[in-house]
């Protein structure tokens, strides 16, 4: 019994660390052996009259053959040998062609990129317009939405190019008429994004640049969930945005104490976004090349958005 115990006890550890060994010994057993057994009884019974990878040339077929299904099909063209691989690439190109049976297509392989809607935000002063203009010098194929808003322009400001300035009346009218994909009374002055201009390039295949502010962002998620996506633009620092707002000279005291103010709580949005682009002081090339990746990789998924306005 003592002894029973003491081999048992002696066996255990040996036995567990011969453990990874009998699994190597297993898995090679199986690789050498019983799969490849496996694989090619299961295809013969589910192809009983075809090579399972559609040869008909007989040297690729003819290891796969080994366990006795035949090639014997009155329908395929006479057995043609493939080219030697030194024959010159025509030649090769039209062997291959044979021996597959079907000739290869010179249609792009991966389906065309639906366009997208891209979502600018971030607090106010961070750079949104700074981006967008840049982007708009470096990349071709987008629409940057022109935003309607009530706001007095601003000196150096085009209409039809920054903004549509219209009056506060003109704009309530759009509201009534269903003409805004969105809107918002921003400081005192109402914006909005008029949906036809964004069908239209859509239609033509334009990606659809918006700027919004942070509240608008959020209209945007609610309507167009994750068929579009979204940048949030920060600064490098909390610090680095006041200055920058300051040094816009754009404001009165009171209205960047409440920009500020605001821009505090707007940071903890960032979450709801896709990605989170650093446009640190001075360098807005590189927050503008990272736009630009952004939109070369969402061009890239395989899955792509598709976003309806
Ligand atoms: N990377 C940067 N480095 C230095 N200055 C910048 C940078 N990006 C933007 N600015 C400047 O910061 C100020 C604010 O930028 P901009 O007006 O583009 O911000 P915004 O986010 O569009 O603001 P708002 O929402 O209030 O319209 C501008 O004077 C702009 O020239």
């Amino acid at each position: 019994m003592e002894g029973a115990l003491l081999a048992s006890s002696l066996h255990l550890p040996l036995f567990s660390s011969m453990l990874p060994l009998r699994r190597i010994f297993t898995a090679s057993l199986a690789s050498r052996s019983v799969l490849p057994r496996l694989v090619s009884n299961t295809l013969v019974s589910c192809f009983p009259h075809r090579n399972p990878l559609g040869f008909r040339n007989k040297s690729l077929a003819s290891p796969l053959m080994a366990s006795g299904f035949s090639t014997d099909d009155s329908r395929r063209p006479p057995f043609a040998p493939l080219p030697p691989p030194d024959a010159d690439e025509v030649e090769l190109f039209r062997g291959l062609e044979a021996t597959l049976g079907s000739s290869f297509s010179s249609d792009p392989l991966s389906p065309p990129p639906h366009p997208l809607v891209i979502v600018i935000s971030g607090p106010s002063g961070v750079g949104k317009d700074a981006v967008i203009k840049k982007l708009r010098e470096v990349r071709e194929g987008i629409h940057f939405v022109v935003t309607a808003t009530s706001r007095a322009k601003r000196p150096g400001e085009v209409d039809g190019k920054d903004y549509y300035f219209v009056s506060k009346e003109e704009f309530l009218s759009m509201v009534d008429k269903h003409e805004l994909l969105e809107y918002a009374l921003v400081y005192g002055d109402y914006k909005g994004i008029p949906k036809q201009q964004i069908r239209d390039f859509m239609a033509k295949g334009y990606d659809i640049v918006l700027r919004v502010d942070i509240q608008g962002a959020a209209t945007l998620r609610s309507i167009l969930g994750s068929s579009a996506v979204f940048i949030f633009l920060v600064a490098e620092s909390e610090a680095a945005l006041v200055k920058r707002l300051i040094n816009r000279k754009t404001e009165t005291s009171e209205m960047l104490l409440v920009r500020v103010a605001t821009a505090r709580e707007e940071v903890k949005r960032m979450k709801d976004f896709d990605y989170v682009v650093v446009n640190a002081g001075g360098q807005l090339e590189e927050a503008v090349k990272l736009v630009g990746s952004i939109i070369d990789s969402e061009k890239a998924r395989v899955r792509q958005r598709r976003a309806v306005i």
